[in-house]
């Protein structure tokens, strides 16, 4: 008895690996089969098909494919891609589980895939987590997504809102937004703060970052004390560091019985998070729209739409919102990384404090977003912490057959593209592993002499005025092409407020800098992070 059982469980593992084998072979040797235009033939329309190999990799195992490969990359996978680029080139082949990958490592082979092939290669991949986040179906998601016309309206309607354009009406709203946000933060700062003693100040600049985030796009803000908005703007912290991690069960999805817990606590925050938008914002909106008036906001944007189209319904609004709301937590992660590497080098803080305090001196005034312009050293700053973090690119998958440098691309492959190649790269930076913001900067070509009023405040060094570079073609934070991402202005004009905000009145460093770890290619830290030291500045 005990024989047949052990044959029969013997068999079914046989049969599982088998079948696993046999169908990741397929995938891996399967070619593509694309029209080309015949050389020979004079009628120029003529066309014949070609087979196209899939980029070299190495060979998969049955069940995990090349999932062993990067154990010793667990929390870097990017850096093991790095790795892998040296054996099989700048493009290669990977298989995990059992979908196929493309990995992509330089900026030539990036733009193919995202600007001119960006049409087939503007799929999401289909991870059972990217669903249960979204109410059970990730094309909820405007950022999980495939991409459909659908998408294309929701980046339309979002684009004048959540993109807004330096000194447009919207910019203006932002700046007083965040400056009036940050008054009542240090008020609240205030309150908990005890001389000299360390504190847990990430809670609290994710409180700053959600009301600036839920006042522009729905012109409510919610009292730091207040439970409900206490818990979703938590949940909304741990949904962004799960969306930046990695999973087994991303690629593995049978494995989805054993992170039931893991999964359910997802779903728990996600709903928690739509209860909180419907009740507490969309409800009353609803009662009170004037459809005769121009949009206050993106919730007014939105709710016209959901009158005046009928192919946007109540949930799409809801998880827009959700989205753009969510936008915070980006922020405020930011924002604590670039507070982190401050209380490493002191002497970055205080570069950045001197372009505040030039601008401030004389008026004894807040810093708004008008002043970003005169203030490369803390932009540069920022810059150089979005470069060190290589925060990844939400990967892509190809919607189609096609062909990249040459190579056959099955429909389905998921496109993990290197970015955290490009901002390592001894070829792209000198000295890639030191941190230093200067390198976003290079001399000003307005070399004028310094005005003597104070109004200058750009930073000297040996009397050279700098300015911020722009347009470095291998720095690609936000990525591009069709899926590109859109809350970049609002990232730029809040996480400058608020970094600016604190180091106007506070000096900021770490009893204990062993205290801060940071991960690696993520801009994520976990919800429970690293205390700092707020010293007020004597001159306030
Ligand atoms: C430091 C902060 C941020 C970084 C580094 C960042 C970076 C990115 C990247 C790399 C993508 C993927 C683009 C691609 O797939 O090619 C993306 C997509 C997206 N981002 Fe951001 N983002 C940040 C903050 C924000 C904020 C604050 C918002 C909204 C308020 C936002 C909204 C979106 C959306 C909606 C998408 C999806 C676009 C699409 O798939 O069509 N992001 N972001």
């Amino acid at each position: 008895m005990f024989a047949i059982l052990a044959y029969t469980v013997l068999a079914i593992i046989l049969g599982v690996v088998i079948t696993s084998y046999i169908n990741i072979f397929y995938g891996f040797k399967r070619r593509v089969i694309q029209p080309i235009k015949n050389k020979k033939s004079t009628q120029t329309s003529e066309l014949v098909y070609q087979k196209f190999k899939q980029a070299p990799g190495p060979r998969p195992w049955p069940i995990i494919g090349n999932l062993h490969l990067l154990d010793r990359y667990r929390d870097t996978p990017f850096a093991g891609f790095t790795e892998l680029a040296k054996q099989y080139g700048d493009i290669y082949s990977l298989t995990f589980g059992h979908t196929r990958c493309l990995v992509v490592n330089n900026l030539e082979l990036i733009r193919e895939v995202l600007n001119e092939n960006g049409k087939v290669m503007s799929g999401r991949p289909d991870f059972i987590r990217y669903h249960k986040l979204f109410g059970g179906e990730r094309s909820n998601s405007l950022a999980l997504c495939d991409w459909s016309q659908l998408q294309q309206k929701r980046r339309n309607l979002a684009r004048r809102h959540c993109s807004p354009r330096e000194s447009s009406s919207f910019y203006m709203k932002m700046s007083q937004i965040g400056c009036e946000e940050m008054e009542f933060w240090n008020r609240e700062l205030k309150n908990q703060l005890i001389p000299g003693e360390p504190i847990q100040i990430k809670p609290l600049i994710l409180k700053a970052c959600g009301n600036m985030f839920s006042q522009y796009m729905c012109s409510q803000r919610f009292d730091y004390d207040d439970l409900e908005f206490q818990l979703i703007v938590q949940y909304f912290d741990e949904i962004f560091w799960e969306i930046n991690q990695g999973h087994p069960m991303d690629f593995l999805p049978w494995l989805y019985p054993f992170y039931q817990r893991h999964v359910n606590k997802i779903i728990n925050w996600s709903s928690t998070i739509r209860k909180f938008i419907m009740e507490r914002i969309i409800c009353h909106r609803e009662l009170n729209i004037d459809l005769d008036e121009p949009d206050r906001d993106f919730t007014d944007a939105l709710l016209r739409s959901l009158i005046e189209d009928k192919e946007v319904s109540r949930n799409t609004i809801i998880f827009m919102l959700e989205d753009f709301i969510g936008g915070h937590s980006a922020v405020g992660n930011l924002v604590m990384l670039v507070l982190a590497y401050i209380a490493k080098h002191q002497e970055i803080g205080e570069r950045i404090q001197e372009e505040i305090d030039a601008i401030t001196s004389e008026e004894n005034r807040q810093v708004n977003l008008l002043d970003m312009n005169t203030m490369p050293y803390t932009m540069a700053t920022i810059f150089e912490v979005l470069r060190y973090s290589s925060s990844p690119i939400v990967p892509h998958v190809a919607t189609e057959d096609t062909v990249i440098s040459g190579y056959g691309v099955t429909m389905g492959t998921i496109v993990f593209i290197n970015n955290y190649v490009l901002n390592t790269s001894e070829k792209n930076w000198i000295n890639p592993k030191e941190f230093n913001p200067l390198r976003f900067l290079e001399k000003s070509i307005d070399q004028s002499p310094k005005s003597t009023d104070g109004s200058d405040s750009g930073i000297e060094s040996d009397k050279v005025k700098l300015q911020l570079r722009k347009n470095i073609p291998h720095f690609l934070p936000f990525s591009i092409g069709k899926r590109t991402c859109i809350g970049q202005n609002l990232v730029r004009g809040f996480g400058f407020l608020v970094l600016v905000n604190i180091l106007q009145r506070y000096n900021v460093s770490s009893n204990d800098l062993s205290t801060i770890k940071i991960s690696p290619e993520s801009l994520a830290l976990p919800a429970n992070c690293f205390p700092l030291v707020l010293t007020p500045r004597n001159s306030i």
